[in-house]
């Protein structure tokens, strides 16, 4: 149980955005977390957003390993469509509660520096474009903001150290923020029950593994739950007391999932041991 003034970061997932009432509660969510006491940062995505303006404006969305290949003019789009749209409506959506939110991207004061990042596929790597990992965070503008009572919303763009701007998968940029500001939790909302070992034919999410145990089963997980995953164990790894993945068709999960740890999901918590069980989707 997180006690007064613990941070909590949680990301917000495209694919569970582009649900009006589920956003209207996930604010509602993130602001009881504020008057509990708590000091949430939401970091935000908008994967299936990009993508759908990429395809009226004609350009084409491929994936490499659950990134986006990003051209200079993807890039473009990317930081429109996430800063310009989804990043406001979000803000919006929080401040219909009152004066909490600010957002800003990991551009900003330096708060994410980042250099390009190849990807790798069957143990070679690959080039795709402006896309960053995340190699300083500076996490100063969004401490001031947390001293301020304020509920910082991050886009993920950061700023190269070649002084590019690059794309940033949200997860990894919700997972350094995570790490840089010593979270108690990271929270990650999608739109699948949690982590399937074999997906897409396992009916049993995994509730709960170490950080060790999820090292192992990473080599064996593609698409979108890569990076999530690789988020998850790299924040439990710096410190982060526990990162999860929950899903976020349900209702409330965030409440549910930081102050009653009822949400449905998956839970990864530091060092070796055992998986503690499975639920079915
Ligand atoms: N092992 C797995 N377990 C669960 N989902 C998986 C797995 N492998 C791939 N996926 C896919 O990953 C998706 C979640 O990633 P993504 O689409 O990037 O979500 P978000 O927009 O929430 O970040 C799921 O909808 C599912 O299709
Ligand atoms: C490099 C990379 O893939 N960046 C992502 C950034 C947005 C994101 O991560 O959004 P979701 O969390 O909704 O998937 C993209 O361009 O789609």
């Amino acid at each position: 149980m997180e006690h007064a003034g613990s941070v909590i970061v949680v990301k917000f997932g495209g694919n569970a955005m582009v649900d009006g009432t589920l956003q209207q509660t996930f604010a509602e969510d993130v602001v009881e977390l504020w008057r509990a006491g708590l000091r949430p940062v939401v970091v935000h995505g908008g994967g299936p957003q990009i993508s759908a303006m990429l395809d009226r404006l004609g350009l084409e969305s491929r994936f490499t390993a659950g990134l986006r290949v990003t051209t200079p003019e993807t890039m473009e789009v990317v930081r429109m469509v996430l800063t310009g749209r989804v990043q406001r409506e979000l803000v919006g959506s929080i401040n219909a509660h009152g004066p909490f939110a600010v957002g800003m991207t990991g551009e900003d004061a330096h708060t994410m520096t980042a250099v390009r990042r190849p990807a790798w596929v069957d143990g070679r790597q690959v080039d795709i474009g402006l896309v960053g990992e995340i190699v300083e965070v500076n996490a100063d503008t969004v401490r001031a903001l947390l001293a301020q009572g304020r509920i910082p919303v991050v886009s993920p763009v950061a700023r190269g150290t070649d002084g590019e701007v690059y794309n940033v998968n949200a997860d990894l940029a919700a997972s350094a923020l995570a790490s840089a500001l010593d979270a108690e939790r990271l929270v990650m909302l999608t739109d699948v029950a949690g982590l399937f070992q074999d997906w897409p034919h396992d009916t049993e999410v995994i509730e709960r593994l170490t950080a060790d145990q999820l090292e192992a089963l990473l080599p064996g997980l593609a698409g979108g739950m890569l990076p999530k995953m690789e988020g998850c164990l790299r924040a439990v790894r710096s410190g982060v007391r526990r990162a999860q993945v929950l899903d976020g068709r349900v209702p409330h999960a965030v409440l549910r999932g930081v102050l009653g740890d009822t949400a449905p999901g998956t839970t990864v918590v530091p060092g070796p041991g055992p998986a503690s069980g499975t639920h079915g989707r």
